[in-house]
């Protein structure tokens, strides 16, 4: 569905991406581990078109990933650490704003639904600018998921979010994943990996350092395969 073949980044002097190899399968949920300035953040944002690699290979749905092609880009939801919603617009006019940028044709029922599923239906005609931070973090995740993506990328999506939006999102993530959506999800929340990840890979200095299967794997464990322990237990 995915793969990134020895893909490389380099900003100024900085090395930090040094040959991802990574390949993830339809309808998989991937946890992306590592600390911080691993390069976690940096490939996802090269699978998601915003970042260029220096060198390699990326792979969707097996073609070639091409810049700016609308076909590809739809395939994707992404959710980063900006929101990319507008401040004066509300929930519902910033989600009809997306709809007519991905060609959505009567997307109203699909909003409200979204608004609801979130938790913002009594605020949905109030501007994002007095939102809190949680609140504008449900609105993107709606926003992210909006266009019915076959693949959802998700940087640290848990943050910012109280223990319900928690709970809510990821119920939502489950659902999406038995209807077969592919979620890759950059996160520091052990926690929420076991909830919705079937597999964890950790980066380590802009390389791969572990792929295991975690389905079933109690927490304690998935922190050992992030500290590289997990061999010795
Ligand atoms: N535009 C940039 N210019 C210079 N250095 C950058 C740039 N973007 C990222 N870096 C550096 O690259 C390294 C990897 O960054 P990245 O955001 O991918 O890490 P991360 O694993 O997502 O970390 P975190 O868990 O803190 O979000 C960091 O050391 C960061 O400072």
């Amino acid at each position: 569905m995915i793969e990134t073949k020895a893909l490389t980044k380099t900003i100024g002097e900085k090395m930090i991406l040094r040959g991802v190899n990574l390949k993830v399968n339809k309808g998989e949920a991937v946890a992306v581990l590592g600390t911080n300035g691993a390069g976690k953040s940096t490939w996802l944002k090269i699978v998601a078109g915003l970042l260029k690699p220096s060198s390699g290979e990326i792979f969707l749905k097996g073609q070639p990933r091409k810049k700016d092609d609308f076909e590809q880009q739809k395939v994707l939801g992404y959710l980063g650490h900006q929101s990319f919603l507008y401040d004066a617009f509300s929930p519902v006019e910033n989600l009809k704003f997306f709809a007519r940028l991905y060609h959505i044709s009567s997307p109203d029922t699909r909003i409200n639904k979204l608004i609801e599923d979130v938790g913002l239906a009594y605020f949905k005609h109030e501007p994002v600018r007095s939102f809190s931070r949680g609140m504008i973090q449900r609105l993107a995740i709606a926003r992210a998921i909006l266009h019915k993506p076959e693949i959802l990328l998700l940087d640290e999506p848990h943050t910012g979010l109280d223990q319900q939006a928690v709970s809510l999102f990821n119920r939502l993530l489950l659902d999406l994943k038995a209807e077969g959506v592919t979620i890759i999800m950059v996160t520091h929340d052990f926690q929420q990996i076991s909830t919705v990840c079937d597999r964890a890979v950790v980066l380590r200095k802009g390389r791969i350092a572990e792929d295991e299967l975690i389905r079933g794997r109690p927490v304690s464990w998935i922190h050992s395969l992030y500290e590289g322990e997990a061999a010795t237990l």
